[in-house]
């Protein structure tokens, strides 16, 4: 088994160090948040992740895995160094490489003279940003220093983190050193999935190009969800129908009120940006991006519809996150729909069962945190879904009915049976879900030509 150094102990770096320690290899996770270290070696969690901490606790307790803020500490003795640091957007829009950038010198200067050291870029990085890296190594490193670079994208997604870890759909390996490439490909040879080698700047466009295929595949229904409430169609079995062809495929069809996260967003917009530069018009990216921004919009106009005009009227907001299962804010569609509603003059109540705390320190003082899904629909005119939490799905709807001032649902991730809500009398608005029939007539657009001609 291996000496392995995390660099950056966050979503991706924790799960990578959990996961390779349970594989057996010695882990030290680095990280210059000192604060983020003293909770990890106090047995703290930073991140709520399901599973993770215990994860991260058995394999401190084994002695596999532990954290540091000190490069010197970690990088001399190992063989494999993971580069998990964030790469956020950068005002022009491409991706902010200056975390990365810092951590190459750091990995650079403490480079062991005694073995081959093989660097690994497991952050979400442009095309050619392995050359940057290892431009830096070279020049950080003692001559007699030897090393690799290999791109090891990352797919795992927030709140199934260590399944999609331990379950990948395939490993991804970009590198001009076949054996590093190689050796980095046995430290997963417990997984059963396919192994694809590649160079190192196909490797980083894989992992753009997926997400901003998932990101469309998102956009194209949500989409579609305009034109079913337009024609009165259900868009949630139009996502079924279409599915089933497995040329499509049923996953990421679900319409709502477009995504958020950490990545979808500043991934497409990186990849945008990488076209933009090299000559190249994203035509299809910019309409992804756009579809999303006029989701968020159209759900607070949806949401100022049903309540008459959002002037002092009570939202109940439930969900902060920007998706089930994960207290991450990143990018969430609520960071742009609370102050929304706040600018049409409403008052907003908040609740997540994760986000709360991450929210607090963004969300404007104005906005009410309540300690559970109940309080915040307590008074309200209007209760607006934002989060698909398992526990929204599962409340109690008639107590729900009784606390509002009026029974008003506007439900951006279509959790909730429409004909079961409105059975209970409330007024049920989703997304790309037709009214109730006799208000589906009125939005049908009277066509100028009948459009079945
Ligand atoms: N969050 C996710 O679901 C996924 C993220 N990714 C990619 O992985 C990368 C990391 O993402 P997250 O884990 O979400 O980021 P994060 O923001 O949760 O964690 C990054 C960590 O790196 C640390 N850091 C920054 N500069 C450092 C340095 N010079 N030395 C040591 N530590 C340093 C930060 O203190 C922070 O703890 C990004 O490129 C992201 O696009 C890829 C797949 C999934
Ligand atoms: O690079 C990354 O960080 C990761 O980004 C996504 O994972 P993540 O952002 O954690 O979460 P997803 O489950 O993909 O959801 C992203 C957003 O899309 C939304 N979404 C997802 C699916 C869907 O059908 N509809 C939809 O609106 C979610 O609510 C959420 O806001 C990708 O799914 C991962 O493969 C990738 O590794």
């Amino acid at each position: 088994m291996s000496n392995i150094t995390i660099v950056g102990c966050g979503y991706v770096g924790l799960v990578t160090g959990a996961v390779l320690s349970k594989l057996g290899n010695n882990v030290i996770g680095v990280d210059i948040d000192s604060e983020r270290i003293a909770k990890l070696n106090a047995g703290i969690c930073p991140i709520y992740e399901p599973g993770l901490v215990e994860l991260i606790n058995e394999q401190s307790r084994n002695g596999k895995l532990r954290f540091t803020t000190k490069y010197e500490e970690a990088i001399p003795d190992s063989r494999f160094v993971f580069i998990c640091v964030n790469t956020p957007p950068s005002p022009h829009g491409g991706a902010d490489m200056r975390f990365v950038r810092n951590a190459a010198r750091e990995i650079g200067r403490n480079l062991s003279v005694q073995h081959k050291t093989i660097v690994i870029n497991k952050s979400t990085m442009p095309p050619g940003s392995g050359d940057m890296v290892e431009a830096i190594l070279s020049e950080e490193a003692q001559p007699e220093a030897e090393f690799a670079v290999v791109a090891n994208p990352e797919f795992l997604r927030e709140g199934s983190a260590l399944h999609d870890m331990l379950n990948p759909d395939r490993i991804v390996l970009g590198s001009k050193d076949q054996e590093a490439a190689e050796a980095v490909a046995s430290l997963y040879s417990s997984f059963t999935c396919p192994i694809l080698l590649t160079n190192i700047r196909t490797a980083e466009m894989i992992k753009y190009a997926a997400n901003a295929f998932l990101a469309m595949k998102i956009s194209f229904i949500n989409e579609m969800a305009q034109i079913c409430e337009a024609i009165g169609a259900d868009v949630r079995q139009v996502s079924t129908g279409i599915g089933l062809d497995k040329r499509i495929g049923t996953y990421f069809l679900q319409a709502g009120i477009g995504f958020g996260g950490s990545c979808f967003p500043k991934d497409a917009q990186a990849l945008e940006y990488v076209a933009s530069i090299s000559d190249c018009y994203p035509r299809i990216l910019k309409a992804v991006l756009e579809v999303n921004r006029e989701s968020r919009r159209k759900f607070v106009t949806k949401i100022d519809k049903v309540v008459g005009g959002l002037y002092g009227k009570t939202v109940g907001v439930w969900g902060l996150a920007f998706k089930a299962n994960t207290d991450d804010i990143r990018e969430a569609p609520a960071l742009d729909i609370i102050p929304e509603l706040l600018s049409r003059g409403a008052n907003v109540k908040v609740y997540d069962p994760a986000a709360m705390e991450n929210a607090r320190r963004i969300l404007p003082e104005r906005v009410s945190f309540c300690e559970n899904a109940y309080a915040a629909a307590e008074n309200a005119h209007v209760l607006a879904i934002v989060t698909d939490w398992e526990q929204f799905r599962s409340i109690d709807l008639i107590k729900v009915k009784k606390l509002m001032t009026t029974s008003k649902i506007v439900d951006g991730r279509n959790i909730f049976d429409p004909e079961l809500v409105r059975g209970l009398g409330f007024e049920y608005v989703g997304i790309g879900i037709p009214c109730c029939p006799s208000e589906s007539e009125r939005y049908l657009p009277q066509a100028s030509v009948p459009i079945w001609h």
